[in-house]
Formats: C-alpha cells, structure tokens, sequence
C-alpha cells in the first residue's frame, strides 16, 4: 500500500556519548504522509534520535535511510539533495539572535539556493511568514521582540523555508499557553494536510498526542519499545507506557479529545 512506504527507516541503531549508550539497536519507520509523534521519559534520546536521522550526530552502529536513501557515509553533495527536501524546528526554536525573522527564514535558502536575488527572498520568506500564521510585521522583529509563541511559528516559518517533504519538530508546543498549544498543533494538522508532508514530532503533550498524532513511537530501555495508534499502545504492558496514558494527565487529555470527537 502507498501509504505504508516509509520516508525515514532507522534500523539497529546505537548512539553513544563515551560510555553512555543513549540507544541500542532501535529500529523505527516513519511512514509517508503521517504525524508520528515520539515520546518518551526525558533525557531518553529522543533529540538525539532526531540529530542522529538528520545527521547531526554520528551513530557508533546502524543504519538511517531518508526517503530511500541510506544517510551514513553519503558523499556532503549527496547528502545535500537529501537535506533540502527536510525542515527541522529544533526545542526552543533555535533562531539566530541577530537576524530578523524574515533573515531568519531566508538562511536555509540561501545555503541551498544562492542564486536567488533579494526581491525572491523576500517573497517566500513573506509567505512562509504566514503560513506559519504570524502577522505580515513580525518579518521585520528580532527573536528577543517575540513572545514564545511567536518564536515558535517563527521557526515552523524557517523550517518550511524549502517547501519540504519532511517536518521534523523537537517539543512544539513546550512552553505555549493550552491555547497556543492547540492553535499550534492545529496548524501543524492543516500543513501535513495541505502541504503532504509527513511529521516526525517530539513531545511530552499528551494532547498533541491525542488531537494530530496518526501514531505514537515510545522510546524506552535505549530502544523504540512500542509504536502504533495510541489505543494500540494502551493494549502493550509495558509500565511506562501505561503510566504515562492512564496517569492523569493521560485521563484528561483522553477525555478532551473524545468530548472534542464527540
Ligand atoms: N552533546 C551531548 N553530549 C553528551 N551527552 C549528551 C549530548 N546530547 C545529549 N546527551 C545526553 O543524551 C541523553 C539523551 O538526550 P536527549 O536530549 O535526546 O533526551 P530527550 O529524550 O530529548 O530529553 P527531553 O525530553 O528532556 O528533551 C541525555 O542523557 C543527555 O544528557
């Protein structure tokens, strides 16, 4: 089926930091065109898993594959043809302080495409801005002038500078009000739909779990122990993964997302 070809596989996976093993042989498939939400107790290497795919981090063991093609030991121009058909909005945003938003957007197009002139620039960057959902004026705020919120969108804006297939989001929503946590998952639901990109989302919101998550990756014991619908997962028995959906917070975000379901 279609819908089952994997854009990221990720097989037999080790990371380490010296003698911390951060993950032994995980395996993981994000299927094209899914919102697959990845969660998991802190510091379990969830970041990391995601540095380790786009290639921010060396594994010591295993293989990564981005839309079909395997990223360890790719030569920089190879690697390159991959790199620009993702966008990545790291935890916190990760803006450079002495750019503009519209600067801020326009980094990544100028590192894949320097040929475009200025007047292009400007116009994608405009729209990026506003598919992110930000105002036309915030083009011209620094990052410290925006609220969290804002800077959120801010780096959705950049990391959808290059029309990408590919979304990777580390914790979107960390830090927002329940309001500016739900607009943005709403957002994030109208791109993949609009856009047909497939997600790779990191978080600890149980209600972004619920409301945009086609299925849910639990990393745990330096592996991906369970992936699947969220109601596939209440059927495993694993300890964290039942504390963590039936806990309280669990309850109440399942509760809100059958009352918004009907
Ligand atoms: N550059 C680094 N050098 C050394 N250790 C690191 C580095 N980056 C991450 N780690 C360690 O790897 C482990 C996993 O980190 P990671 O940031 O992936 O966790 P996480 O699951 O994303 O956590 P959280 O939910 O708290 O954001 C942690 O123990 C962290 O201290």
């Amino acid at each position: 089926m279609a819908e089952q070809e994997s854009v990221i596989s990720v097989r037999g996976l080790r990371t380490a930091f010296g003698a911390q093993v951060i993950h032994d042989n995980l395996d993981l498939d994000v299927r094209k065109g899914e919102i697959l939400g990845v969660v998991g107790g802190s510091g379990t290497g969830k970041s990391v898993l995601m540095r380790a795919i786009i290639g921010l981090q060396e594994p010591e063991a295993g293989e990564v594959s981005v839309f079909g093609t395997p990223m360890r030991g790719r030569e920089e121009d190879e690697a390159f043809e991959v790199r620009r058909r993702w966008g990545v909005m790291f935890q916190g945003g990760a803006l450079f302080s002495t750019l503009t938003v519209a600067e801020n957007v326009q980094v990544p197009l100028r590192e894949f495409y320097p040929q475009i002139d200025n007047q292009l620039l400007d116009e994608i960057a405009r729209f990026k801005i506003h598919l992110s959902g930000l105002p036309p004026e915030a083009a011209y705020k620094y990052p410290s002038e925006l609220s969290g919120g804002m800077k959120k969108r801010a780096g959705l804006a950049r990391a959808l500078a290059m029309d990408p297939e590919l979304l990777f989001l580390d914790e979107p929503t960390a830090g927002l009000d329940p309001i500016g946590a739900s607009m943005f998952d709403e957002l994030t639901r109208n791109l993949q739909e609009t856009l047909g990109l497939t997600v790779f989302l990191i978080t600890h919101d149980l209600d972004t779990l619920y409301a945009i998550c086609d299925r849910v990756a639990v990393i745990a014991d330096k592996k991906v122990i369970a992936v699947g619908k969220i109601d596939e997962l209440l059927a495993t028995d694993h300890p964290w993964i039942h504390d963590y959906f039936t806990g309280p917070r669990g309850r109440a975000a399942r509760l809100g997302h059958e009352r918004q379901n009907g």
